[in-house]
């Protein structure tokens, strides 16, 4: 897909927000729709933060580009308008069966019948997906890693309807981002998820038996394995809220015990406590952007 196409993004939180700001850069004309307006006052702070953050670990990334000239491409709205003139819906929303199936239905019947469906989901099943749209071969997965401008791999997930030119289209818009696409087969969490949900829940249970404080469990993981980051840390990076509701997905979706969600994080969501994104998590970020 050249640059130069129009995209709808739909959510606009920690993942819609950082995607919309990496197409644009890339010469794509992006609609980011949100049904919260305060999700799209935080997505505008946000993309200053990106981009200085983004400039500050990858100096090439933005070289010659202005952005004011990238914050251009970008319309934020809280409607579906012209939904049935772009070729590709990227959705973001949060990671909910009832509260995606609700977006499917409702943007169904507004697009093209070629327009290429891309979920970014952490956990849900893209077949399931596929199975509330007229075309589930133009449904693939889209996982896209955090922070987006500075991932350059992605997770595509084939569903079971899911065609070659599906996965040709969705591999082309990578490519465009300078991102390579790593193409495995559908299953509940895929690869990434179903692995790293599972670390982070048990670090979590680690904190909860009083076995080692957050920054100890981190610390073996980056002092001892050399992993960039700790599994708290990762936790915390992600969304408290997010590494939650995919647990509850993983388990509603393999009816296996070892997904239950540790306690200690279903209490520290109720309390509000999100990580990154609230300013504390595992670990304080008050002072970080
Ligand atoms: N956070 C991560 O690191 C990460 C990484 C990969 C994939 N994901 C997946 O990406 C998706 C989004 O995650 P996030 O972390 O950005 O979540 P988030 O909670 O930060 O943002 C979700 C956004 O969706 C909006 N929303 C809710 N219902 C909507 C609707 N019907 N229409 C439009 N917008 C709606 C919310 O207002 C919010 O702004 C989830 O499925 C998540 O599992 C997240």
């Amino acid at each position: 897909m050249s640059s130069g196409s129009t995209i709808l993004v739909v959510g606009a939180g920690t993942m819609g927000a950082d995607l919309a700001l990496d197409l644009a850069s890339h010469g794509h004309s992006v609609i980011l729709k949100d049904i919260d307006e305060r999700a799209l006052a935080r997505a505008k702070t946000r993309f200053t933060e990106l981009w200085r953050l983004v400039n500050l670990m990858d100096r090439k990334r933005y070289a010659g580009i202005q952005l004011d000239d990238v914050l251009a491409r970008i319309v934020m709205t809280t409607r579906y308008e012209h939904a049935n003139e772009v070729s590709f819906v990227i959705e973001n929303i949060v990671e909910n069966i009832e509260a995606k199936q609700r977006v499917y239905r409702e943007l169904g019947p507004l697009l093209s019948p070629e327009t290429v469906y891309a979920v970014n989901s952490s956990c849900i099943s893209i077949t399931k997906v596929g199975s509330w749209m007229s075309r589930p071969d133009r449904v693939i997965g889209m996982h896209l890693l955090n922070p987006v401008p500075l991932k350059h791999l992605v997770e595509v997930i084939v569903g079971h309807h899911t065609s070659k030119e599906t996965i040709g289209e969705a591999e082309a818009l990578l490519r465009s981002l300078g991102k390579e696409a790593v193409v495995v087969n559908d299953s509940p969490g895929f690869v990434t998820n179903r692995i790293l949900m599972l670390t982070i829940n048990e670090a979590a249970f680690v904190v909860q038996d009083r076995v080692a404080s957050p920054d100890k469990v981190d610390r073996i993981f980056t002092d001892g394995f050399g992993h960039r980051m700790g599994p708290l840390a990762t936790g915390d990076l992600i969304g408290l809220d997010t590494i939650l509701h995919s647990l509850e997905v993983l388990y509603q979706s393999y009816c296996d015990p070892k997904f239950r969600p540790c306690p200690l994080l279903v209490k520290m969501v109720d309390a509000g406590q999100l990580g990154r994104k609230s300013g504390k998590g595992f670990f304080d970020y008050a002072e970080t952007p």
